[in-house]
């Protein structure tokens, strides 16, 4: 596998795969995920021989082996029915050798992990426009060649009953021919069964492609979304976000359904325009006629209407990001009683959304209602118009065309129309397009999946002059730091509120990339290194930590593979949360709701630091993460603090100093510049501002000491 995987350019290292190392075998599921978290795309698969031979151009294929053995697939060769086969222990150069079906199948259990690289350009990073979604629907050419041909034979079959009303009038009736008619009967029965089944058929197919089409954006769309840069988020509101992605299943929405309709009525019209003009050249000339002077009226109209709809979507955009903002902030929204600001902000959004809707509203109407006359003569003018023309027909054979003409003049009629009313959707769907480009064509975190070093750390960080200032800002947030962290050892960071704290962890995560100077850790540019690595070797505690729905055990696992519940146990030990854990009715397996309402805020806390501490990180951020505990759960974590440190880089941002007194070194930031750095002690001596944040907080402390006592001093005596 490590072969394969280097011809798609990564280079594994057996000593990341996280499967469970005590099965016999690694399983082909374990190594797929192993192989995903290090960049490459990843599948375990069943095959037959048949579909191993189909495979020529994928690259290396692993065989898994019955002896649990592996074996790896270098090429095929439908013609003569061999593969070829390398095993894993042969040299690096060493030539395949040619296998056939039987050879093969006594030794292989079916099993076999594709792999690709991530890297070329996949219809993952193809930028969202209705060209790509339109070869999405292309892509399933096969369908839709079946919908064509179903559509097609569909419009033969609109012409028989026209005509069929055609010679009943003219024939049956004229000449009193009941043959005829009963033919004629026995035709139609056979025609609408037909009818029937090709029109449920078709119907049933553009399901279908609805239906993939849906799951492949859905999967397009969320990946979009997991790899744009954290920074989207921050700045933009999550429910102006989740409405624009909604957008997508508009566009989606229009192109299997409207066009699709419209364009597989316009191939009726191939058929039927030639016929209609056999019946009636003059009659056939108005409907086009009738149907252009419609369609000029729409496009009149577009443009007028494209500006008014942008209003229309803005103000729908801002009313979802009120409500969105108004559903994730509810607690503070309850507990500081802002229910009626809220509600007047919402009162104003609706009122805008109402206003440019009504806009809108109004000018469509115009449009509309200049066509309803133009429709009504097509539908009862014609008549008039055909009844007059077979009048004065001398030959009889008029009125039966007539009543076909009428049958079909509509069928005519609608898809051109709608082809008009396609183009004034369009405005919608483009609008809509923009919408979710806005979001999905955001240039996602560079590299996030694949690319970049991928080294295993030590844990080292070194700052050299770095200096970050955040976009739009003007004051640098950082500004020239530099300072080093030896590996294993654990450092503090102090500062006012605002001197650049989590701005210097955020560097070393990788989140914000853009700032000047040099950031290393273990000698290796943080810029250079696969992100995903880096942020899988780091473990990281916020002040507010996201829990997710199920049980502790699995948020403690958070999905990653190779983890057992014995990891899960030590984990919550060295967080100082197994003591709760194992408190509650069904222990690790107690569910957490959503929002984790039934967990106390330390509680929370301390799950966040055992699911940062399962994976064994060489580096822990613990920023601001004691800050919720109660001092009990406090001293718990500060106690253990010596033991989570073992053997792994600390980097711990805290107000309360008291927790920060064992560390190795203290950074002492002021204003995004590090004004010094070293142990408590020699801090204590030499730095001012340090010194000072010491005697406020010792300050601070001993008043809400003295508080505290007095109460129960005052009560026993
Ligand atoms: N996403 C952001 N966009 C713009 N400016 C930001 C952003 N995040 C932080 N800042 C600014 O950068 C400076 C440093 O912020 P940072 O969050 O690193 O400080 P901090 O020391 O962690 O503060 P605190 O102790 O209050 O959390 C501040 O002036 C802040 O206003």
């Amino acid at each position: 596998m490590i072969a394969a995987a280097h011809f798609h350019g990564i280079e594994l290292d057996p000593r990341d795969y996280a499967g469970n190392r005590e099965a016999a075998a690694p399983s082909a599921a374990a190594l797929s995920a192993w192989l995903q978290d290090a960049g490459l795309w990843a599948k375990a698969v069943r095959l037959r021989w048949r579909d191993l031979i189909g495979l020529r151009e994928t690259g290396p294929v692993v065989l898994f082996l019955r002896d649990g053995g592996a074996a790896l697939m270098v090429g095929a060769d439908p013609a003569r029915n061999l593969v070829g086969v390398k095993s894993p222990d042969w040299p690096a150069g060493a030539e395949a050798i040619a296998v056939d079906q039987l050879r093969l199948e006594q030794v292989w259990s079916g099993d076999a992990l594709l792999l690709r690289s991530k890297r070329a350009r996949s219809s993952a990073e193809a930028p969202f426009t209705l060209g790509w979604l339109a070869s999405l629907v292309l892509r399933e050419r096969r369908l839709l060649r079946d919908i064509g041909v179903a559509s097609l034979t569909l419009s033969f079959l609109t012409i028989f009953p026209p005509l069929l009303v055609m010679t009943v009038v003219d024939r049956v009736l004229t000449h009193h021919s009941y043959s005829t008619l009963v033919l004629l009967g026995a035709l139609l029965a056979i025609a609408t069964v037909f009818e029937t089944f090709l029109g449920y058929a078709r119907r049933l197919i553009v399901l279908i492609v609805g239906t993939r089409l849906d799951a492949k954006l859905n999967l397009h769309v969320f990946n979009r979304l997991l790899r744009l840069p954290l920074d989207y988020f921050e700045r933009h509101p999550a429910g102006e976000t989740m409405h624009k992605i909604a957008q997508v299943y508009k566009v989606r929405e229009f192109l299997t359904g409207k066009l699709l309709t419209t364009f597989l009525d316009l191939m009726t019209l191939v058929v039927l325009l030639p016929f209609l003009f056999f019946l009636n050249p003059f009659l056939a000339g108005l409907v086009l006629a009738c149907s252009a002077l419609i369609m000029l009226v729409i496009l009149a109209f577009l443009r007028p209407m494209r500006s008014s709809f942008a209003e229309v979507i803005f103000a729908e955009t801002e009313k979802a990001s009120v409500l969105g903002e108004t559903v994730f902030g509810i607690k503070t929204i309850k507990s500081l009683a802002l229910e009626p600001q809220r509600n007047a902000l919402w009162d104003d959004r609706v009122a805008d959304v109402g206003t440019s809707r009504l806009a809108f509203g109004k000018l469509a109407n115009w449009p509309q209602t200049l066509i309803t006359p133009l429709e009504r003569f097509m539908s009862i003018g014609l008549v008039l118009i055909g009844a007059y023309m077979a009048l004065e027909d001398s030959t009889g054979y008029a009125v039966g065309a007539l009543f076909a003409f009428m049958m079909l003049s509509m069928r005519v009629a609608q898809p051109l129309v709608a082809l008009a009313r396609l183009i004034e959707d369009y405005e919608g769907v483009a609008l809509a397009i923009v919408e979710a480009a806005s979001v999905l064509n955001r240039p996602p975190e560079a590299d996030a999946v694949s690319g970049g070093l991928r080294p295993r750390f030590a844990g080292a960080v070194s700052f050299e002059d770095v200096s970050f200032t955040y976009a739009g800002t003007r004051l640098p947030a950082l500004d020239r730091v530099a300072f080093e962290i030896p590996a294993g050892t654990m450092l503090g960071i102090v500062g006012r509120s605002g001197s650049g704290k989590s701005t210097l962890t955020r560097l070393l995560q990788g989140i914000n990339r853009d700032y000047t100077g040099s950031l290393k850790i273990d000698g290796n540019d943080v810029r250079e290194i696969n992100l995903r690595h880096l942020r899988q070797s780091f473990g990281v505690v916020l002040q507010e930590n996201f829990l997710f729905r199920g049980s502790i055990r699995d948020n403690i696992i958070a999905g990653r593979s190779g983890l057992v519940l014995s990891d899960v146990v030590n984990a919550s030990r060295l967080a100082g949360a197994e003591e709760f854990i194992e408190r509650m009715p069904n222990g690790y397996e107690s569910l957490i709701e959503e929002g984790s309402p039934n967990l106390s805020g330390g509680q929370r806390q301390r799950l966040a630091i055992a699911r940062a501490l399962i994976t064994d990180p060489r580096i822990l951020i613990l920023d601001e993460a004691t800050n919720a505990l109660d001092p009990e759960s406090e001293a718990l974590l500060n106690a253990n603090l010596l033991r989570i440190a073992s053997g792994r880089t600390m980097v711990i941002v805290s107000h309360r100093l008291s927790s920060l007194v064992d560390s190795d070194q203290i950074l002492v930031l002021d204003n995004g510049r590090a004004v010094d750095i070293a142990p408590h002690d020699v801090l204590l001596d030499r730095c001012a501002i340090y010194r000072q944040l010491w005697s406020q907080q010792n300050r601070s402390q001993d008043h809400q000491g003295h508080i505290h006592v007095a109460p129960a001093f005052v009560g026993s005596r």
